[in-house]
């Protein structure tokens, strides 16, 4: 509002600050203009330097007037002045006067609104602009404040204003405040501060207003109560834990939707290791091992971490790393310039972990890698660069790395065969699939997914009979889910009958159904004679139905009739 440009006669309004005698304590350039004074030593009295001024000042203080208007003539020019007293405890403490000359006035009028409205539109940012704001003077003492800062403070306006900042904060009255620093520094400072009283944290921001000559006019200090967004932020942590538990359940409703997908997870032990492959997924960690039996699934879930990552539109390349000789294996991984050696091609070649750049690499049989490559695998594990066979330049390469095995890598390190610091690398998120006889809820479940799988491929009608499920429920499957998967389709192609039985390997089935017999005696005492009948004749047909292949010859077997041995098929659901 005060405009404050090097050239006073281009300035309209002029700035004074007088204590409550009429001792001028500050004065604008605009001001000394205005006045043909210069106030550049203690003491200078109003009364002295404007006298028609200075008079209705004082009578404005000694009236106790808030505010007051006038024209007075001073050094041949009329000036209007608007006063603006500083109270405490309802007494006047001094004035601010804002001063113009009404000639200027008169031709810059048109461009400037009156200085009334001024001082209102003033006021009226001061007391709504919602925030807490106090001005103060180059000594610290307050001149103006707000009723948003005083709430903060828990205080009247009028304990604090004309009083000095320093004094308030020695006697308790205040806490924490900005302005000595802003004082001593002539810089602006943005702090948060704690006000003990109201409980409310705010962020304080104070702006020196500096003179010509560099010296601190006022300082004003802008309160803001941040307390709402400190609520706000406890608030947003709530919502973000909430956001971690609703992500940890998605995990579980992914395994709810994978049921629809060609990954068979019933087990509660299956389950845990789909939970725990999802959220390495979603973390886009690399360096997991895969262990667990032969055909027991390794390969298959590293595909299902690829496939389900971040990274499932990049490559997933797969090697198993038993299958090469040394020599032809490290080329293959880390690829080799032209001429590396002999026989290599003239072009020379991107190895495997190029190729899986960004995507991942699938190292299968991990435990059969020749120790000199094991050096080297820890290399790229490390520093994330390759270096091709005969090569000179580092490649950086950026992909997950998945290594599986069927052997125990701890043995393996005990017998020096497997390099310990790769082990550890390899090692830092182990997942161990259980073999499928530890899986029983998973075996009916796998069983039948391939049996309807290799029905469609080969356009057949098979199914299993109770015998046979009850088999595969007594196996104990060495090879696994890759046993499991074999014998059906071999079941599906090469059985004749649509009912299937006896698929299982015939001298490890005898022993483990043997073996399962005692407790289906157990379940027998507690079903009616009528079921225990009823299950009986279902075998007996069942069994009937390996040797022949249709209902004349079943009935001559049972030796009843033709019709009656439909009736009783119909009866179990059965059918040639
Ligand atoms: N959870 C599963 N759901 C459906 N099919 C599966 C599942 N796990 C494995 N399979 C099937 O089992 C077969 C064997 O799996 P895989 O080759 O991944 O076993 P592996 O543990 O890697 O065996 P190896 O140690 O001999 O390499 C695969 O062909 C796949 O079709």
């Amino acid at each position: 509002m005060i405009r404050n440009e090097s050239n006073p006669e281009e300035s309209f309004i002029g700035f004074l600050q007088v204590d409550r005698l009429g001792i001028i304590q500050y004065a604008s350039p605009q001001a000394e203009y205005l006045l043909d004074c210069r106030v550049d030593k203690a003491d200078v009295s109003l009364m002295t330097v404007a006298p028609n001024i200075g008079r209705q000042v004082l009578l404005c203080m000694e009236q106790e007037l808030h505010s007051n208007a006038f024209v007075a003539r001073e050094k041949e020019r009329d000036i209007e002045v608007l006063v603006s007293t500083m109270m405490h405890d309802s007494l006047p403490q001094g004035a601010l006067c804002f001063l113009r000359d009404i000639k200027n006035a008169a031709e810059a009028a048109r461009n400037l609104p009156p200085i009334k409205e001024m001082h209102l539109q003033f006021q009226a940012l001061l007391e709504h602009s919602g925030y807490g704001i106090y001005i103060l003077d180059g000594r610290g003492i307050i001149l103006k404040v707000n009723d948003v800062a005083a709430d903060l403070i828990r205080l009247d306006k009028d304990q604090v204003i004309g009083k000095s900042i320093f004094k308030l904060v020695d006697l308790g009255i205040m806490e924490e405040v900005l302005t000595p620093a802003i004082l001593k520094t002539k810089k602006p400072l943005t702090r948060p501060l704690w006000a003990i009283k109201s409980n409310k944290y705010i962020m304080a921001s104070g702006i020196p207003i500096l003179d010509e000559q560099g010296e601190i006019m006022f300082v004003v200090v802008i309160e803001h109560d941040m307390t709402i967004v400190k609520e706000l932020r406890a608030q947003l942590n709530q919502a973000k834990q909430v956001a971690e538990t609703i992500r940890g359940e998605l995990s579980d409703r992914n395994l709810l939707e994978l049921e629809n997908s060609e990954i068979i997870a019933i087990s509660p032990a299956m389950k845990q290791v789909l939970t725990v492959l999802l959220k390495l997924t979603r973390m886009d960690v690399s360096n997991i091992l895969i262990t667990g039996e032969s055909g027991a699934g390794k390969g298959y879930l590293a595909k299902f971490v690829h496939q389900h990552g971040l990274r499932k539109e990049q490559p997933f390349i797969s090697i198993n790393c038993a299958t090469l000789p040394e020599m032809l294996l490290e080329a293959e991984l880390f690829g080799y310039e032209k001429g590396a050696f002999t026989g290599a091609s003239e072009t020379g070649k991107a190895g495997l972990f190029e190729l899986a750049n960004n995507g991942t690499i699938f190292l299968d049989e991990i435990g059969d890698l020749p120790f000199s490559v094991q050096a080297k695998l820890l290399k790229v594990l490390d520093d994330g660069e390759i270096r091709r066979l005969g090569g000179t330049k580092s490649i950086k390469v950026n992909c997950i790395v998945i290594a599986a095995t069927n052997l125990n890598l701890e043995d393996l390190v005990q017998k020096k065969t497997f390099r310990k610091d790769l082990y550890f690398r390899l090692n830092t998120f182990p997942v161990r699939i259980p073999a499928l006889r530890d899986r029983q809820e998973d075996i009916l479940a796998m069983a039948k997914f391939f049996l309807k799988k290799f029905n469609e491929t080969y356009r057949q009608k098979k199914r299993f009979s109770e015998r046979c499920i009850e088999e595969f429920l007594a196996y104990d499957f060495p090879g696994n889910i890759r046993e499991l998967e074999n014998l059906i389709k071999n079941a599906v192609v090469i059985k004749e009958k649509d009912l299937l039985t006896g698929i299982l390997p015939a001298n490890r089935i005898q022993s483990a159904v043997s073996m399962e017999a005692p407790p289906q005696k157990q379940a027998h005492v507690f079903r009616g004679l009528q079921e225990d009948l009823l299950e009986f004749e279902r075998k007996r047909i069942e069994h009937a139905m390996e040797q022949f292949d249709n209902t004349r010859d079943l009935a001559r077997y049972f030796r009843i009739s033709q019709s009656s041995v439909v009736r009783k098929l119909k009866k179990h659901g059965l059918s040639f």
